[in-house]
């Protein structure tokens, strides 16, 4: 990316910036901000923010990394405004007073982890009272995946400029902006150039599949279920608890908990056979609770209807009859089973969820939802633009979640959404039902599914 030193770009980032520092102190008077300055020009925005700070009253430091290379009409406006320049030598004891920090050792620019010599800042960052401020992203981040190689900045909030970038949204980078502020510089980035794409309630309204008059049940999609085991009856209970509720017409079971599905919901068609005996779908989910029979999976591979794969189903899905599919196929594995797919560990695909999503849609010519902290989605072969699910909470860690997503996707799978929608749009669904049932207190899966038309309420206005 071409420097852009005293642009009107830069000047709007600053001003930006200087604002919402000025929100987080309250009194910009008589306060006490440092600036923690890189080489480029993630510093010059801090510099050029501090001058503005420095002119409303407040003691600004700025503590040079690189001393001789800091944007010098940055540094100019810095000592003009009354603000001073320092290296690093006073740097802790100055963050571990001061009121505000503003972190702008390194933004887009960053490669790698914080160096050496911002390490010791990083620490005294963590140990202050002061507030964090992060300029466009903490440092450290990786700001194209989400990665954390090494020590970054913890942040409170961090005002990131034009667009959200990938660092900011993706786990465990994530965890390390804070709130995060977006300020409009007058640049979007070219679409082609598009990493992640996040829907919001309007996107996913226009999305969901809505009865017409002349609707029946069959027109409006049958999802089957081919879930649970002796063993664990639960799963199917859950996927169907979801898929009643994701917008196709009837639900069909198959699989051996028939009967503690119809217990619970009456409303569902049961049968006996495996899922080639079940009669017509236009989708199938299979895996959730499974087990360890491969045959259902197998059966449902070679029906000509989407499916959407989740769990055991995963591990007993044989990968070329995935890869040799030609309706769509959807798999919606969480890190461990990813890890698993991929032979890699569990710490690496939580590490590098980015690359690890497109990597396995890529082998297996699939939709893939990688599920966790950080909900993603790539489409089959693993190019273009990745979907991140802004709604999902932690309070969904809990048992049989997962098997209410399954349901309620393959569900609006077979309403007719392509997997990359449907993935998306259950995972919205999904998230926001937690967060209503949740409301600051633990949920059980059931809870999440039983405020899924909550959420579509919730999303359609
Ligand atoms: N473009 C725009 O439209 C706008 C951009 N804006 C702003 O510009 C920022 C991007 O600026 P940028 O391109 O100068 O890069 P930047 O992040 O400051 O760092 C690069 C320097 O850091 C160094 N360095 C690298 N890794 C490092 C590490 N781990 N630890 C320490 N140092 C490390 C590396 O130097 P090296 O020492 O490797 O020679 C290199 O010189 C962007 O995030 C936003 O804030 C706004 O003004 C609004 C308009
Ligand atoms: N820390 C977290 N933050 C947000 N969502 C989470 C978190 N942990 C788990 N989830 C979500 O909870 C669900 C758990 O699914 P899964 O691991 O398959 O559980 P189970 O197999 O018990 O149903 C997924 O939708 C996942 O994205």
């Amino acid at each position: 990316m071409a420097r852009l030193p005293e642009g009107a770009l830069m000047q709007r980032a600053a001003a930006g910036l200087a604002a919402a520092c000025a929100d987080l102190l309250g009194r910009v008077y008589g306060s006490r901000v440092v600036l923690l300055v890189g080489s480029g020009d993630n510093g010059g925005d801090a510099l050029f923010a501090g001058a503005r700070l420095a002119r409303r009253g407040a003691g600004v430091t700025a503590v040079l990394l690189a001393p001789g290379r800091a944007h010098p009409a940055g540094l100019a406006a810095l000592r003009r405004a009354g603000g001073r320049a320092v290296g690093t030598a006073a740097g802790e004891e100055l963050v571990e007073k001061a009121d505000l920090v503003v972190d702008g050792i390194v933004g887009i620019g960053g490669t790698g982890g914080l160096r050496a010599e911002a390490e010791p800042l990083a620490g005294a960052a963590a140990r202050s009272r002061a507030a964090v401020v992060a300029v466009d992203l903490p440092s450290g981040v990786d700001p194209g995946t989400g990665e954390v190689r090494g020590t970054a900045l913890r942040a409170d909030l961090t005002v990131t400029f034009g667009t959200h970038k990938p660092g900011l949204l993706i786990d465990p980078a994530r965890a390390y902006a804070g709130v995060v502020r977006l300020v409009d510089i007058g640049l979007a980035p070219p679409r082609d150039a598009v990493e992640l794409e996040a829907l919001q309630h309007a996107d996913v309204a226009r999305l969901l599949p809505l009865p017409a008059a002349e609707s029946d049940k069959y027109r409006r999609g049958v999802v089957g279920i081919a879930a649970g085991s002796s063993r664990y009856p639960g799963a199917a209970v859950l996927a169907v608890a979801g898929a009643l509720r994701g917008g196709a017409g009837a639900v069909r079971y198959a699989g051996p908990a028939g009967d503690a599905v119809i217990a619970r919901f009456p409303e569902t068609l049961v049968s006996g056979g495996g899922p080639r005996r079940a009669g017509r779908v236009q989708a199938w989910v299979v895996g959730p609770g499974a087990g360890d029979d491969a045959a259902p999976v197998a059966e449902v591979l070679a029906a000509d209807v989407p499916v959407l794969i989740d769990a055991d189903g995963l591990r007993l899905a044989d990968p070329e009859a995935v890869r040799g599919r030609a309706a769509p196929t959807l798999m919606t594995p969480h890190a461990g089973e990813a890890a698993a797919l991929l032979g890699v560990s569990r710490e690496e695909v939580e590490g590098a969820r980015l690359a690890s999503v497109r990597e396995l849609a890529a082998r297996y010519a699939a939709t893939v939802l990688l599920k966790g902290s950080t909900t993603l989605v790539a489409a089959p072969g693993g190019a273009g633009a990745v979907r991140v699910n802004p709604t999902g909470t932690s309070w969904l860690a809990t048992a049989g979640s997962g098997d209410v997503l399954s349901g309620l996707t393959g569900s609006l799978l077979a309403a007719g959404l392509r997997p990359m929608d449907a993935a998306s749009t259950g995972a919205y669904l999904h998230g926001l039902s937690a967060r209503f049932a949740a409301d600051g207190a633990p949920v059980s899966a059931h809870d999440v599914a039983e405020n899924i038309p909550r959420a579509w309420r919730e999303v359609r206005g």
